[in-house]
């Protein structure tokens, strides 16, 4: 496989419900989601129009002076992650080390500094983790903005997971589970601005995009601009498969938490992805990269809800490939590798 595979979801957007047309969308969602944990989607129903409006603000907010972008400020520490985080504060390449097998890996990611800012958005209901507004005059509108953005990538997440569990094959139990679990509280929208890289950044060994790792969600929709350098890993032989932009696709990727409930691992249904954003090799001659702007929507489910293997995938596959954990204590463990509480203040 030298592409990453695409499924289109229309049949499980708006109020259609074809059974038959909604079996075929699920099987070949499956197929190819269950390769290597990642699909690219078309057929999702986001308007081209509004996608576009958030990536012109998003070029709005990250061009702003640094004084006004720390007037929302993603407080220290994981919780609640909400808010401006600027340039090399988040350290993808701890979370990356935590999956690398290879020392010499290891230890470059121990370094690695992420050239990149970002600004998380969540619910406005969400009251464990409330939002961290710039004030309205620094960039008017972005609030309302993002707030009914939320709401559409909500029904675009929708979508997905009932393609997923009708490809899961689950009694309407689980479903009624999943969908209940699967909170529209607790999903998080992330502003990703990657810097332009000049000659000086781009023979900086420590300098990297995002190092690969694996989601802390549910499934993520992935959204970006022009510029490429999203990779899936290929579990067939470790290589990377780049995901590049294509009008009208969104990238799908299985995070730690469907694949539990999948039993996703070593041969089940939904692997989480294993991805990265590298940095495109320049073209001869060239001495810079430009920007890059991306948008993923991460959906979790509420964090007092248990994560254990659904029984009709433990019965097809045999056995149960993960013991139940809480939210809480998964999260504990993967994600306080990720936000440095000790780096200097700006
Ligand atoms: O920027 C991208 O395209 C991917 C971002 C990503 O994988 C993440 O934030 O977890
Ligand atoms: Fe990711």
């Amino acid at each position: 496989m030298t592409a990453v595979p695409i499924a289109d979801i229309s049949a499980f957007v708006g109020e259609k419900n074809n059974e038959r047309e909604r079996k075929e969308a699920a099987k070949q969602l499956a197929d190819a989601v269950k390769v290597n944990g990642c699909a690219g989607i078309t057929g999702h129903g986001l308007p081209e129009a509004d996608l576009g409006e958030a990536f012109s603000t998003m070029r709005k907010l990250f061009g702003l002076p640094l004084d006004d972008k720390m007037k929302a400020p993603h407080p220290d520490g994981p919780r609640p992650h909400r808010g401006y985080l600027a340039t090399a504060k988040e350290k993808s390449g701890k979370l990356g080390a935590v999956w690398s097998t290879s020392k010499s890996e290891k230890e470059f990611f121990a370094k690695a500094i992420d050239w990149k800012e970002t600004y998380d958005i969540g619910h406005e209901d969400n009251r464990d983790q409330p939002n961290v507004w710039l004030p309205d005059d620094i960039l008017p509108g972005f609030r309302p903005q993002m707030v009914k953005l939320y709401d559409q990538l909500t029904a675009v997440a929708e979508a997905i997971l009932e393609g997923l569990m009708l490809g899961m094959d689950l009694t309407e139990d689980e479903c009624k589970t999943l969908r209940q679990m699967h909170s529209p509280i607790e999903h998080q929208i992330r502003l990703a601005h990657y810097l332009p890289m000049n000659y000086d950044d781009l023979n900086d060994p420590n300098k990297i995009r995002l190092a690969s790792h694996r989601d802390f969600s549910s499934y993520t929709l992935l959204f970006q601009e022009s510029e490429s350098g999203l990779e899936f890993q290929n579990r067939a032989n470790g290589e990377y498969l780049p995901a590049s932009p294509r009008e009208g696709v969104m990238y799908l990727n299985i995070g730690e938490l469907m694949e539990r409930f999948s039993n996703g691992k070593p041969k089940g249904l939904y692997p989480s992805a294993m991805h990265r954003v590298a940095i495109r090799p320049t073209k001869d001659g060239e001495k810079t990269v430009p920007g890059r702007f991306s948008l993923p929507f991460f959906t979790k489910i509420k964090p007092a809800e248990p994560i254990y293997p659904l029984p009709s995938r433990v019965e097809a596959d045999g056995k149960a490939n993960y013991e139940p954990v809480g939210f809480q204590d998964l999260a504990k463990k993967l994600f306080s590798t990720l936000l440095p509480t000790d780096s200097p203040k700006e």
